[in-house]
């Protein structure tokens, strides 16, 4: 344990970790940066999944957001009093998996503390300044550190150039979700089936309760336990239709004794509803990797995808775009 900017373990049985502890975009191209960036990537074609050690979160802002913010909105009843399913899918304010005892708030386009309050408005009609400012710290926080990610991404793909332009198309949301059943026995069993996320990148924070497993290359499930400073980031199928196949999707289910209650919050890019195109570069085209993807618009995939939901694709992005 312990290598300063760089892997500490990539076993078979755990996720790699990556430390990006005095990492910042102010120190591009330092050393410690490029074998971030390159166990990063590795770490991206193999598993789709990287535990990173990041530290620069206030721990009140964390701890206020997993041990505060969310239990009380989820304790509002925003949970059993289910409106409609929303208008899209993965997009809505409201998700849940019929069967599965998850329940999930999706806060879109999140790029104000008034976005934030509009919402929290909704909830409470005197509003919650608390709950506001504390999902709007964290997502500032969030929003340098998925940058980080994306610049590494860019970089080690050859497209440094491009992250201006890729940044500026970005959307993104944040997602708070409870796991719960009321039953007493302390069971362990599925909670989220395994899925693939649609998006770019998603940036989970689970804290104190595990559950998370990802799929390893030879099949088996890796029980992800991350440290208290760190963050399990997670690819999703657009970024790996972005990067040809060159980095892949995780697939990823949760497991856990549902007799407890699991707070998670989940902080994402995704393509903007303006711009929504994803169309790989053709740098990332050659004999080696012919064009695994055509282009296709994000929010056409997302309906196609939760239409077939229950359909037995066993790879709905090629279903949908393969080339
Ligand atoms: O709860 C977790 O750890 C992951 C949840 C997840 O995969 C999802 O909501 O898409
Ligand atoms: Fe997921």
């Amino acid at each position: 344990m312990g290598t300063l900017g760089g892997i500490i373990s990539d076993t078979q049985t755990e996720l790699p970790v990556v430390d990006l502890r005095g990492l910042n975009q102010s120190k591009l191209h330092t050393k410690a940066w490029d074998i971030a960036q390159r166990e990063l990537i590795r770490a991206l074609q193999s598993y789709g999944g990287v535990e990173l050690i990041y530290d620069q979160v206030e721990p009140e802002i964390r701890d206020g957001l997993l041990d505060r913010a969310v239990p009380e909105l989820f304790a509002e009843n925003v949970a059993t009093d289910r409106p409609k399913p929303p208008p899209l899918p993965y997009h809505g304010v409201y998700m849940y998996r019929e069967g599965f005892p998850y329940f999930s708030i999706q806060l879109a386009n999140l790029n104000s503390l008034a976005s934030v309050e509009e919402y929290a408005n909704t909830i409470w009609p005197q509003g919650n300044p608390y709950f506001s400012n504390v999902v709007w710290n964290y997502a500032v926080y969030m929003q340098e550190l998925i940058r980080m990610i994306h610049r590494m991404i860019l970089e080690g793909l050859g497209l440094g150039h491009k992250y201006e332009s890729f940044i500026k198309s970005l959307a993104n949301s944040i997602r708070l979700s409870k796991y719960h059943d009321d039953i007493s026995s302390n069971e362990t069993k599925v909670a989220l089936p395994p899925h693939k996320d649609p998006n770019y990148l998603s940036i989970i924070d689970q804290r104190k309760m595990d559950g998370l497993e990802v799929e390893g290359s030879d099949g088996k499930w890796l029980r992800v336990s991350p440290m208290p400073n760190s963050f399990i980031v997670l690819l999703g199928e657009a970024m790996m239709a972005w990067s040809n196949g060159r980095l892949k999707a995780s697939n990823h289910r949760v497991q856990m004794d549902v007799s407890k209650e699991r707070y998670v919050v989940i902080y994402g890019s995704l393509p903007s509803q303006s711009n929504d195109l994803v169309s790989s570069p053709m740098e990332l085209t050659d004999k080696e990797h012919p064009t695994m993807y055509k282009p296709f618009k994000y929010y056409d995939y997302l309906k196609f995808r939760f239409s077939n939901e229950e359909d037995t694709h066993k790879d709905t992005l090629k279903a949908f775009c393969g080339a």
